[in-house]
């Protein structure tokens, strides 16, 4: 089946250039004048195997579409271009939660295309890596079995591992709350709190994560693979993540380039909404969604989080 991306921004284009090593790949992007080289990934040349598109009615022939939109986006694109979309198979890899919505990106395909085939493809992978062939392992979620088969091994090469699983809920929001925990691993490092605060904020972060998670169906087991640990460890502990960065200036009270795509500020505020909602504990997700507004300063952050009634673990 023939594969077009949706989305040329860092993450599009790295994909684009990986799976274009099994054949021809559509790379759709509003803004391609930058030619053969993406500014998002210096130094890096498109193969001739990647034709780059701003006609989206020629990309969406393509039966696979790869969404790589960021996650605040992908509501109003999915609605504006709905005619496009249906009946193909959908693969998101945004990682967020749509904060007028509070759902991920596959129950909002669902809504506006509801015969699509939806899948998720998350998991721990800098644009960079994947588009300079390191090697990279990905989770590929499918409720569908045939179609989950059929996506892993037409998105999978030599260099990119692709694991596949039917909890769909658990791996987008694996992708989506790292994000979250990412800012706060920051804003620990940002402040100089030093390691061992870190490894706290990753540990307590992971059982946040998995509480709203299984909460919402998602299976314990995924948020322990790659779309949750996996992607947590990476982005805790990489200034190549640009939620960590975002996170380490607001540690340091430092500003921050505002268009730069930081996906865990918006889903911090979607994922306290949604805590208060379900009733549901989120300490940490609330410090960030407080801390990325201005709503609070980071020495209150931390005695907040320091302070709370002692518990179990
Ligand atoms: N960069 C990474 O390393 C990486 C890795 C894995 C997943 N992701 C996820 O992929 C998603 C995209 O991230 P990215 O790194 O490519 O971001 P980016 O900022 O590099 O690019 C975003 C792209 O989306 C386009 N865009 C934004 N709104 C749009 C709209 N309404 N219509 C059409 N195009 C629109 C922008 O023009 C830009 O090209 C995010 O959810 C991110 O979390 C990124
Ligand atoms: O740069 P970040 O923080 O958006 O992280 C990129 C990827 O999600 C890492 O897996």
């Amino acid at each position: 089946m023939s594969v077009a991306i949706l989305g040329a921004g860092a993450f599009g284009t790295a994909l684009a250039i990986a799976i274009s090593a099994n054949g021809p790949v559509t790379l759709w992007g509003r803004d391609i004048s930058w030619g053969r080289e993406n500014p998002r990934l210096p130094g890096i040349t498109l193969p001739d195997q990647v034709t780059v598109t701003a006609d989206l009615q020629a990309a969406t022939q393509a039966g696979t579409l790869l969404l790589a939109l960021p996650a605040q986006a992908l509501g109003a694109f999915l609605s504006e271009h709905a005619d496009l979309l249906q009946d193909k198979w959908l693969v998101s890899t945004a990682k967020g939660i749509d904060l007028t919505r509070l759902t991920g990106p596959s129950t909002l395909i669902a809504e506006v295309c509801p015969k699509a085939t939806i899948a998720v493809l998350t998991g721990p992978s800098f644009a960079a890596d994947i588009a300079r062939g390191l090697p990279t392992a990905l989770t590929l979620a499918c409720a569908e079995d045939r179609a989950a088969q059929a996506l892993q091994q037409m998105l999978s090469t030599p260099v990119l591992r692709l694991y596949r699983t039917p909890d769909v809920t658990g791996a987008e929001l694996g992708g989506a709350l790292k994000n979250v925990i990412a800012i706060a691993a920051g804003v620990v490092i940002g402040a100089g709190f030093g390691d061992s605060a870190r490894a706290a904020i990753i540990t307590r972060g992971f059982a946040e994560m998995t509480r709203l998670a299984t909460h919402l169906g998602a299976r314990p087991e995924t948020l322990a693979g790659l779309s949750g640990l996996g992607d947590l460890t990476l982005t805790c502990t990489s200034v190549q993540s640009r939620n960590f960065r975002f996170g380490q200036a607001l540690g340091k009270g430092e500003d921050f380039d505002p268009a730069t795509t930081v996906e865990g500020a918006a889903t911090a505020r979607a994922v306290t909404a949604l805590a208060e909602k379900l009733g549901l504990d989120m300490p940490i997700a609330a410090m960030v969604a407080k801390l990325s507004q201005g709503g609070a300063s980071v020495e209150h952050a931390a005695e907040y989080l320091m302070t709370r009634p002692l518990k179990e673990e």
